[in-house]
């Protein structure tokens, strides 16, 4: 079973077509990272499954229940792009009065635990107006988990929080999707995504452009393989041996005393690589293999779309 999928979603302001026809599958336990430029539609594609508002046609499934079914609220978590709080309650107030709306009770032992896992234990009895930006995001994100959900929706949890904080929720997502959950993150941040995510789908004008593991789209977008090999300095005639094989497979190679990088089109470089320098003796210290990142995918992606 998907923690979620959707059927054809589509929403439509007027003439324009803001989610276009998105067929997306969610697979239970995973941390599905959800990217995009702003304007993407993703808030309003995530607004629709989280029922805030109905899709123009289409259908959806949370969990194996119709999405429009009253019970999937009590089995997912939502941190909004935009939270909004009681100014006049307290932290652990908030979480009470939530959980309440979601028939779900705590003990007070077990709200603090919750505020404290978000770094908001100094804050418990603070009232939510006198709360920063970033105390405001970490509160929604302990909202989002008062119901102990099954699929959790995170729009860009991290945005606006301190570098600590950032750690700390990194943590906590993994710690509640390592208990079986599913997370579905929001993210402009490639790099939390690349670290977080087991996979990715991308946005672009309301549509599904990409989508898959880190592992998939780096071998659809990797153009070319950079490997960096640590090794014993080499005597020259041996260099010229080394040099004989590297230039067939190499597209470009830099030789320094005791580092040789090499740039080919294909990993299978790299056993040639080593059996080279195993055939001539030649210690190797280390040797190291430059993958694109989720930034160059995101915009190799975007450059091969306008040159489409
Ligand atoms: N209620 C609305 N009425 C008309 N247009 C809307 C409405 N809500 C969103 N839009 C438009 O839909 C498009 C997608 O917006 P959305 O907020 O879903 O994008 P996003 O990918 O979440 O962007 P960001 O990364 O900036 O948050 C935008 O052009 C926005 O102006």
């Amino acid at each position: 079973m998907y923690a979620f999928e959707t059927n054809q979603l589509t929403k439509t302001y007027g003439y324009r077509t803001v989610v276009n026809h998105v067929d997306l599958k969610v697979t239970q336990g995973h941390i599905f990272g959800f990217l995009g430029k702003n304007g993407a539609g993703k808030s309003t594609f995530i607004n629709i499954v989280t029922g805030i508002i109905k899709p123009t046609s289409g259908s959806f499934k949370i969990l194996g229940i119709e999405g429009t079914d009253d019970k999937v609220k009590k089995k997912i978590g939502v941190l909004p792009d935009y939270s909004t709080f009681y100014d006049d309650l307290t932290g652990i107030e908030h979480l009470r009065y939530f959980g309440k709306i979601l028939g779900v009770s705590h003990s007070q032992a077990d709200l603090i635990k919750l505020l404290e896992a978000t770094e908001l234990g100094d804050a418990i009895k603070t009232k939510t107006k006198k709360y920063s930006f970033g105390m405001k995001k970490k509160l929604g994100i302990a909202q989002a988990l008062i119901n102990n959900p099954d699929l959790v929706f995170l729009d860009e949890p991290t945005s606006g929080v301190d570098a600590n904080a950032v750690l700390t929720i990194h943590s906590l997502i993994k710690s509640v999707a390592a208990s079986g959950k599913t997370i579905f993150l929001t993210s402009h941040n490639l790099d939390e995504v690349e670290k977080l995510c087991d996979e990715i789908a991308i946005m672009d004008k309301g549509m599904i452009q990409e989508q898959g593991s880190m592992a998939q789209l780096r071998k659809k977008y990797q153009s070319q393989v950079t490997v960096k090999v640590k090794h014993h300095k080499i005597p020259s005639e041996q260099k010229t041996v080394l040099n004989e094989i590297f230039s067939k497979i190499a597209r470009d190679i830099v030789w320094e005393t005791e580092y040789t990088t090499l740039v080919a089109d294909e990993e299978s470089i790299i056993p040639i690589i080593h059996r080279a320098f195993a055939r001539l003796n030649i210690d190797v210290y280390r040797i190291e293999v430059d993958e694109p990142s989720l930034e160059e995918i995101f915009l190799n992606l975007n450059t091969s779309n306008k040159s489409a």
